[in-house]
């Protein structure tokens, strides 16, 4: 499977934590990740993951083109919901996406949890499934 990891500034500390918390279950996966985030969770857990541009000079969009190609099955995207971001359409966007192709989405580590031990569960055959039955 393959899995995003984006978090905003405030939220980064969150997210190593996630990332060491259910570093065995990420490793058996391929991560993808926005730039600052990607290189802060590799440094901190040693897990290897693609880095995209930062989430302000595009990192966001790109992930979003693979969630367009159906090319990511779950992302973790840790918002800061307390502070305005200079790249807000590409945050809505990338969220919208997800919902357009029906890619489970945790913005908050509660919901990301859930969403890793189900991974782990194999509780994810709706995306195995679609990939299967294209047309239905
Ligand atoms: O801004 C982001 C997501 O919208 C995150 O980008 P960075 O991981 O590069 O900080």
């Amino acid at each position: 499977m393959k899995i995003a990891l984006i978090a905003h500034d405030r939220k980064k500390k969150t997210m190593i934590l996630l990332a060491t918390a259910y570093k065995q279950i990420l490793a058996q996966n391929e991560l993808f990740a926005t730039g600052t985030t990607g290189k802060k969770v590799m440094a901190a857990t040693g897990l290897s993951i693609h880095c995209f541009n930062s989430g302000p000079y595009g990192g966001d969009q790109q992930i979003g083109a693979l969630v367009s190609e159906d090319q990511m099955d779950l992302i973790i995207f840790l918002r800061d919901p307390l502070e305005a971001q200079p790249h807000e359409p590409d945050i809505n966007a990338l969220i919208r996406l997800a919902d357009v192709h029906e890619i489970p989405i945790a913005t908050n580590i509660s919901t990301a949890e859930v969403l890793l031990r189900g991974l782990q569960a194999g509780m994810f055959d709706y995306r195995r499934w679609s990939h299967k039955n294209p047309t239905i």
